[in-house]
């Protein structure tokens, strides 16, 4: 048999990174035009909700028939004590090492390593990599702007008073953006205890160590930032890491049934076109019944067609929302008064096909990256409403820096809570045609949406960075595939 090399992936296990990764695997082995092939290896996910997700996604991936195999690690220990995801993710991973070891030296010699491709937090596996010899490169699902900020965490350590930023004087500098307001840090490194600091600290140092950073963005949507990292100013005196800007990688879910369509889609086929909010808060986004009734008063008000994806209070022990119960969440009377202009749907919505729909104009979102992107992909202006992880930072730079969103004020001492008031004033300023601010927002998101399509085009950015590193990996002469 020929020998064909095959790329390692190493997802971690939530949909948002899982399904990214794999998303860009997928795109690899494309641009490979098989010359090698994909191994994911698949952990354990810590919860039962979380692996009944990720078998899901794997049992649907492998149906596909493409040059992919899934193999499954054994499972670990969970480590205790844990202050945040990051540092749960990290210690995990960790104990994984000696399995991931067994599972690429395992490989048959006609199939060998030819790279592995870890998680943004999985950085532990650079040692496995080392020993055995084998090119080390980052998925990074998320911001070039995080990169920069967590190339930069060992030399901001010294400015810090406290443990985190949250006592911070002055501003953060992050090259390539603007001075960012400490309160704009990613929320665990502000009210931070030190193992959290020290958990992205910790990946930091160690991305200076990959052959590469495969980034989910573009050279167009984060020019300065990418610049600021390459040009060396995240990690002055050392060689930059080589960066790949492949994005925007986005997962579209085929559909196995065209005559169905989800509730939701339903009713937005009965919206004008660009005349509903939606607002959707991600994977682990909840508010509680106070923040409902501001949320629920604000929309009232606003008078703007909207569909929300409400979800209730996280099940014990987790941070996974529960399904709603829309009697008990929502102020009486306010599905009356919307009735016909709005929608609250209280589970799982299929966010891209909403954003896809002609009727939708407008987005409150909690600034994930893979929601952003799904955004930008689809034209769709937004307001930032960051609720955890970096999504702060995410919410600076749509605002400060792209300039496709309208700004909504949280007041950042009392639990970043949002007044009634003030939602319907940005959905307003994010929907009304009158508004100079959403007409900007709404110009310069159009503007990124064609970018994005360029991009990975033929001859785009991202499509050109993509066959670069496959040349890369391949070991071709000059980048040539
Ligand atoms: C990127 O910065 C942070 C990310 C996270 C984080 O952690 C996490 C842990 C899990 O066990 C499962 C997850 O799904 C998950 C998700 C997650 O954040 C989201 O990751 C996305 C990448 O695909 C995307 O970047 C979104 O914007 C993130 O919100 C946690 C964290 O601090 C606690 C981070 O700083
Ligand atoms: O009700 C929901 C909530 C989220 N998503 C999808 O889940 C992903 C969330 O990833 P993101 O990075 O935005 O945030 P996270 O959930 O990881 O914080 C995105 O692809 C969303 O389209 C969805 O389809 N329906």
């Amino acid at each position: 048999m020929a020998s064909r090399p095959t790329v390692v992936l190493i997802p971690l296990w939530g949909s948002g990174h899982f399904m990214s990764a794999l998303e860009a695997g997928k795109r690899l082995l494309a641009a490979g035009g098989g010359a090698f092939s994909l191994t994911v290896l698949v952990m354990q996910a810590p919860t039962q909700a979380k692996a009944v997700e990720v078998e899901g996604h794997v049992r649907r991936e492998a149906a596909l028939g493409l040059d992919i195999r899934f193999l499954q690690l054994p499972a670990v220990e969970h480590p205790t004590d844990c202050v945040d995801p990051v540092e749960f993710a990290s210690r995990y991973v960790e104990l994984h090492t000696p399995h991931v070891k067994a599972a690429i030296a395992g490989l048959a010699p006609s199939s060998r390593a030819a790279a592995v491709v870890v998680d943004l937090f999985f950085t532990a596996l650079f040692d496995v990599a080392h020993e055995l010899a084998v090119p080390a490169y980052v998925y990074f699902a998320s911001p070039a702007a995080f990169l920069a900020l967590m190339l930069r965490l060992p030399a901001l350590r010294d400015d810090l008073t406290g443990p985190g930023f949250a006592d911070m004087e002055g501003a953060v500098d992050v090259p390539g953006l603007p001075p960012v307001p400490p309160s704009y840090m990613p929320a665990c490194l502000v009210k931070s205890k030190i193992q959290s600091y020290d958990a992205f600290e910790y990946h930091g140092r160690r991305y200076m160590e990959a052959r590469g950073i495969i980034v989910n963005t573009t050279v167009e949507l984060e020019a300065s930032v990418l610049a600021a990292i390459a040009d060396g100013r995240c990690v002055p005196g050392r060689p930059a890491p080589a960066l790949h800007a492949i994005g925007p990688v986005i997962w579209f879910e085929q559909k196995d049934d065209d005559q169905f369509q989800h509730e939701c889609v339903q009713w937005l086929d009965a919206q004008p076109p660009a005349s509903v909010v939606l607002l959707c808060f991600g994977s682990m986004g909840s508010h509680d019944a106070a923040q409902v009734r501001e949320i629920a008063a604000g929309l009232e008000r606003s008078g703007h067609r909207f569909l929300w994806v409400l979800r209730g209070p996280p099940v014990a022990g987790t941070r996974h929302p529960t399904d709603a119960n829309l009697d008990e969440l929502l102020p009486q009377g306010f599905l009356e008064a919307t009735a016909g202009r709005g929608l609250v749907w209280p589970t799982w919505a299929p966010q891209r096909e909403i954003l896809s729909h002609a009727a939708v104009g407008g987005f409150v979102t909690h600034c994930g990256w893979n929601s952003v992107l799904e955004s930008l992909w689809f034209g769709v202006p937004m307001v930032p409403w960051p609720l955890y992880g970096e999504q702060h930072l995410n919410a600076f730079e749509l605002v400060a820096g792209v300039g496709v969103a309208v700004a909504l004020e949280m007041d950042r001492k009392k639990g970043f809570f949002v007044e009634a008031a003030e939602l319907e004033r940005a959905v307003r300023n994010l929907m009304d045609g009158g508004s100079e601010e959403g007409r900007k927002a709404r110009a310069k998101v159009s503007e990124t949406s064609a970018e994005f399509r360029r991009a990975v085009g033929d001859g785009g950015s991202s499509c050109t960075a993509l066959q670069r590193l496959v040349a890369e990996i391949l070991d071709l002469p000059d980048g040539r595939r």
